[in-house]
């Protein structure tokens, strides 16, 4: 068998989301959908996507494997542009809590969230990492996601924060999944320096962000701008600091309190601005003049029991929408694609076009590779992913449950639950 090249054959639907960059408002409704169509993949290249019939010979001749889709759709592989699934011990006593009616502010204010993952990664060794990632990792390709962001930013200090990178890059080899690491240094402020953040950020600056640099450990950096975490004057320090470096820009932006940190993705040409729960009109207007990706996470509003992001709105006001998991140990501790696509579509008046969009070319566009994958185009890396029903509405239909098939990356079958084969 030649590998990297297949052929998908009879699928009722390929749901191409075609294009080569972010979508943006009324685009994101068009997914361009080819009934009874083929793809057919070259050494891990897409090379043709085709509705007439196509000489099924030739390619058997040619040993290239067969995929008949009869009955099934064809999407491209799901993006996962905004998670933090690198990290040591649990906290589910955090949630009960938060089930209970404590807030996710106010469990970080008596000392717990994002410092216990800290205290717990810290703990944890670089090989045990890796081999939870690798579970991870396989859970994320069972919900059909082929590329996968994943942060730092549980370590805090230089040592951690380089394992948490370190051990992000030793995965994108070992694993089939693509992982694009982001530098999140300033995530949280550590013990020592509590009352002073601005000493902090100078750490991150001088003595943390050349090593990631030096090392090439991140392509992007982020931070968490959110009252009593990092200021919009922080975070603008930081991330400066990181752009005169080279790094693309990413932000924790508006969660929990209305900051500006919207505004800010604008002022600084970031490639993203997410969470965006409390963003502004004028946020998102600054957003869409500036072309910043609005990366929605609506597990974690879900997880945190707050209301959802103004997703209708920005939508309408003409914004390139992308939702991620958020996949973390505290604030959302959920890979499930499924359960996202539920929220989005049935709790946040996305339409289901606008879902797949936000998931695939726009995911794609949040990590600036909209040119390299997200949809089925000619040229781009075969990341494809067979699901079982004929039409892509069977996505929200069936709900909360994973209805992906096969999963295809760079033209390799890795996963295919028909024939019980692993990653
Ligand atoms: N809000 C900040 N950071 C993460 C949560 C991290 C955690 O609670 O461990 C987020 O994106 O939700
Ligand atoms: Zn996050």
């Amino acid at each position: 068998m030649k590998k990297g090249s297949v052929v998908i054959h009879n699928a009722s639907e390929v749901v191409t989301c075609s294009g080569y960059k972010g979508k943006a408002g009324a685009q994101m409704q068009d997914l361009n959908v080819l009934k009874n169509a083929s793809v057919i993949v070259e050494d891990g290249i897409i090379t043709k996507v085709t509705a007439e019939p196509i000489d099924l010979e030739y390619f058997l001749e040619k040993d290239f494997k067969v995929i008949d889709a009869k009955g099934k759709c064809v999407l491209p592989g799901f993006v996962d542009s905004h998670t933090h699934f690198i990290f040591g011990g649990y906290r589910e006593e955090e949630y009960n809590w938060r089930l209970n009616g404590i807030s996710y502010m106010d469990i970080m204010s008596r000392g717990g969230g994002i410092i216990n993952s800290v205290k717990g990664t810290m703990a944890t060794s670089k090989e045990d990492l890796i081999q939870v990632g690798i579970k991870r990792l396989n859970s994320m390709t069972s919900f059909g996601v082929t590329t996968v962001e994943g942060k730092s930013g549980y370590g805090l200090d230089l040592d951690t924060e380089i394992k948490q990178l370190e051990v992000m890059k030793e995965l994108n080899k070992l694993h089939s999944l693509d992982i694009i690491t982001t530098f999140l240094g300033p995530h949280a402020r550590p013990a020592a320096y509590k009352q002073d953040p601005e000493a902090f950020i100078d750490f991150m600056i001088e003595e943390v962000l050349p090593v990631v640099d030096q090392r090439g450990l991140a392509e992007f950096s982020d931070i968490f701008c959110e009252e009593n975490v990092f200021s919009i004057e922080q975070s603008r320090r930081f991330l400066n600091a990181a752009k005169k470096l080279g790094f693309k820009i990413k932000i924790h932006a508006d969660e929990i309190v209305a900051l500006g940190g919207a505004e800010l993705s604008a002022e600084l040409g970031a490639i993203s601005a997410d969470h965006l729960l409390q963003a502004s009109d004028l946020g998102i207007e600054a957003m869409k003049n500036a072309g910043v990706v609005a990366t929605l996470l609506p597990c974690t509003a879900f997880s945190l029991k707050e209301h959802y992001a103004r997703a209708r709105y920005m939508i309408d006001q003409g914004l390139i929408v992308a939702l991620a998991t958020d996949f973390n140990p505290g604030s959302c501790f959920t890979e499930s694609i499924a359960l996202l696509i539920a929220l989005a579509t049935n709790q946040m008046g996305m339409t289901i076009e606008e879902t797949i969009t936000a998931l695939t070319i726009n995911g794609a566009a949040a990590l600036d590779r909209a040119d390299q994958i997200g949809s089925i185009d000619i040229g781009k890396k075969a990341d494809l992913v067979v699901h079982e029903f004929p039409s892509y509405k069977f996505l929200p239909y069936h709900i909360g449950v994973s209805t992906v098939e096969k999963v295809i990356k760079n033209g390799v079958l890795i996963l295919d639950k028909e024939n019980n084969q692993p990653y």
